[in-house]
């Protein structure tokens, strides 16, 4: 059985990984991977394919099945039935307040159906939105997908299936190198004192020798050979804890009074070999809101060494561009882990890594990765534990109450238990095994048990002239003078929360972003944006009439489009650009606000949320407030009732300002509505057909929404 997954957050990835565990266990021979990792004719190969996928962007694909998806859709293919022999089964993840809800999912199983394969159970939608998540439609339908397969395809006689108590064999393959030494202390590590008892080890490039030697006699596995095309992209990730729009409690409800505590060691600046990557050095990280704010909100800038080729290919971005952070541990977390572990023997020396999970980036400089090293920059020791974590460290403590408690969690019916004690505090891995003294893992085990760490992105939020005119120097600690060709700036919101335990919680890619200072040198990936294509069909675009909508920090990539067009006015006629801006308070984080006045062409209208007075809100068109409060509590994202009554929001400015959008309608103009996923975007998409049907530009509601989708280029990047 392959089980194949596309996913942006490891959501899809952890439910395959969880599938294959349940097909092992039935004993199927699995391969699970992401789609981008099996050609079509793989398909052939196997008896079933399991797709499990994420919707991403506005109804897309995910990035690591885009190649899969690309060869999927040849139009060669088509009426070929060349997948005839091929037997699927399909599980979506969507969120079903997006419009083009578990799209992923159904286009694909629309497709593989076109060209002749069977699907040999039903297909399952599973909403984020819902109550208990993604779980509230997977559980059930794994233990009916179960049923189905030993119904369909029975054990041979004498066979039952291996029972869940039962250790599985490990799928990666790590070891402590059994000959080498420990390698020389990494200087900013906190480890020296680790190594004082280490005489005269082997020089260095031996030992590296005879390690490389041992990799490669041990790599044969096609797994490990597997081609690496997901490599060659970086898509849009969002580290769990950082994804504020799944949260569902309100973030003012656990708002952070003080500052955490900044760490006494930042991570070390290993660089790891990032597909693509860049290597850059923070410029400025400054908080844009005031301290008294709940958010912190941080403009950071780096500078882009590099040569003409750098320069070209970001300029080539036109302002749409992504950049991706890869976050790391840090060294007293990582500290905390090896000791409650017992590997304080092993943690320094290097490992061998027969068969590693794709994801898992190796140190630039060649080096071969120790655990400890492994643990700071690869492993995602503050992940939220996942169900297939739990199960698996029932098997590593001989402690029989523990070994209970994890069990139970993982009982049917425990699910609301289990959330509890995981999610909703947002526990992290490393809280969980200080819960469980007893627990200690095997080395060997590590790969398959944590998560690896995503990277996030970030859209890029300056564009144009911005990028290169002047090159930024910046000073060494050694006094010489730098030079950066191009600046590259995002505007970050970091996550903090304190959690119904009371403990401080921070996203791992915020509090990383928290403590970089000025200075740090660091490898990003910098990539065009998702739906860039559609939004620059270049130079036509630049001509059209911008309408931007944006909230909070949905600013950076219009800030970023609004430059960008500047820069191209001298060769081109630009068309006028209208910005929706929409926040809370115009003294807080009214980001970028003081930059638009002197751009021409260009006409702002702020909606300060809790600013204006409730009258200037008010107008004829402004749904009923019951109702989206209902929603809003519903969901958890609304405390008090009468918090958002009468406030001013980006939708109403819009019907506000009617005759001006509907003229600029008219004219076929770009529409960018950037911010955070969920009513925000509906609204303002609701707002737009309004204007339309009463401007007269359309007749009605159906030919607005036909106007949106053919006569603009519409383009929303929410999350
Ligand atoms: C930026 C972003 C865009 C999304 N777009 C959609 C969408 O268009 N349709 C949908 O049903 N779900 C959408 N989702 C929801 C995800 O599919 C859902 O959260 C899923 O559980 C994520 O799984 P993953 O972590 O494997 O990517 C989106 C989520 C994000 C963060």
């Amino acid at each position: 059985m392959a089980i194949l997954y596309g996913s942006e957050t490891g959501t899809a990835e952890e439910i395959a990984i969880e599938l294959e565990d349940m097909a092992r266990r039935l004993h199927y021979q699995t391969k699970m991977d992401e789609m981008d990792s099996f050609k079509l004719s793989d398909l052939l190969k196997v008896s079933l394919v399991v797709f499990v996928t994420s919707t991403t962007g506005q109804g897309d694909m995910p990035t690591n099945t885009l190649n899969f998806w690309k060869n999927l859709r040849r139009e060669k293919l088509n009426n070929s039935n060349c997948l005839g022999s091929v037997k699927f089964a399909i599980f979506g993840l969507g969120d079903s307040g997006y419009r083009k809800f578990n799209w992923a999912a159904r286009k694909l199983q629309v497709r593989l159906v076109q060209l002749g394969a069977t699907e040999f159970f039903r297909a399952a939608e599973a909403d984020e939105r819902h109550n208990n998540g993604i779980d509230s439609i997977y559980l059930p339908w794994k233990e009916e997908f179960r049923a189905a397969l030993l119904d369909k395809y029975p054990l041979p006689e004498g066979t039952a299936p291996i029972p869940d108590d039962q250790l599985l064999p490990p799928k990666y393959s790590v070891r402590v190198s059994p000959t080498m030494e420990p390698f020389p202390p990494d200087k900013s590590a906190t480890q020296s004192a680790l190594y004082s008892h280490v005489d005269n080890p082997a020089p260095l490039s031996q030992r590296r020798f005879e390690y490389n030697e041992r990799q490669d006699a041990s790599f044969p596995s096609w797994e490990a050979r597997a081609d690496s095309s997901w490599e060659l992209r970086t898509g849009d990730s969002v580290d769990t804890l950082d994804k504020n729009n799944v949260l569902k409690d309100h973030p003012s409800k656990y708002l952070l009074e003080k500052p955490r505590e900044i760490m006494r060691y930042t991570p070390p600046p290993t660089r790891l070999a990032i597909p693509h990557g860049y290597h850059v050095k923070v410029i400025d990280n400054s908080r844009v809101t005031p301290f008294d704010h709940w958010q912190d909100v941080r403009h950071i800038a780096f500078g882009v060494s590099g040569g003409k080729k750098t320069i070209t290919y970001i300029e080539g971005l036109l302002g749409q561009a992504v950049l991706s952070i890869y976050p790391k541990n840090y060294p007293e977390d990582v500290q905390e882990l090896i000791t409650l572990m017992d590997w304080t023997e092993i943690a320094d020396k290097p490992l061998e890594m027969a068969y590693k999970p794709r994801r898992l980036l190796a140190r630039e400089d060649g080096e071969p990765s120790t655990l400890r090293d492994v643990l700071t920059h690869n492993l995602d020791i503050t992940a939220i534990p996942k169900r297939n974590f739990i199960r698996e460290l029932a098997f590593f403590t001989d402690n029989p109450d523990e070994i209970e408690r994890l069990r139970e969690f993982l009982l049917p019916g425990n699910e609301q238990e289990f959330y509890d004690y995981t999610s909703r505090p947002r526990r992290t891995i490393l809280e969980l095994l200080s819960d469980f003294p007893g627990v200690k893992i095997p080395v060997d085990r590590v790969l398959d048990l944590f998560p690896i760490i995503r990277h996030r992105d970030f859209s890029v939020c300056n564009g144009g002239e911005s990028l290169t005119k002047n090159p930024h120097k910046i000073k060494a600690p050694n006094g010489v003078l730098e030079v950066f060709p191009v600046r590259i700036e995002i505007l970050a919101a970091l996550v903090e929360y304190k959690t119904i335990i009371r403990k401080p919680r921070q996203g791992l890619c915020s509090r990383y972003l928290k403590h970089l200072e000025p200075g740090t040198e660091l490898t990003v990936g910098i990539s065009p944006a998702r739906g860039r294509n559609v939004m620059m069909p270049f130079p036509k675009a630049v001509e059209r009439p911008l309408i931007a909508v944006a909230t909070g920090t949905g600013i950076a990539p219009i800030r970023a489009l609004i430059q960008e067009r500047k820069q191209l006015e001298k060769d081109h006629d630009i068309g006028e650009t209208i910005l929706f801006f929409g926040c809370r308070n115009k003294k807080k984080d009214y980001h970028f606000g003081g930059e638009w006045g002197p751009i021409d062409g260009l006409r702002v209208f702020p909606c300060f949320s809790r600013d204006d007075p409730p009258e200037v809100a008010a107008d004829k068109w402004e749904r009923p407030i019951k109702t989206e409060l209902e929603e809003d509590i519903e969901f958890g994202l609304v405390m008090d009732p009468d918090l958002d009554k009468g406030k001013r929001y980006v939708q109403n400015e819009i019907r506000a300002r009617a005759k001006e959008v509907g003229k600029l309608m008219r004219k076929g103009p770009i529409v960018a509505v950037c911010g955070s996923a969920g009513k925000m975007p509906v609204a303002v998409r609701k707002a737009f057909v309004d204007v339309l049907v009463g401007e007269g530009v359309v007749k009605d509601e159906g030919e607005g929404e036909r106007w949106l989708e053919h006569k603009v280029i519409y383009w929303e990047d929410t999350w």
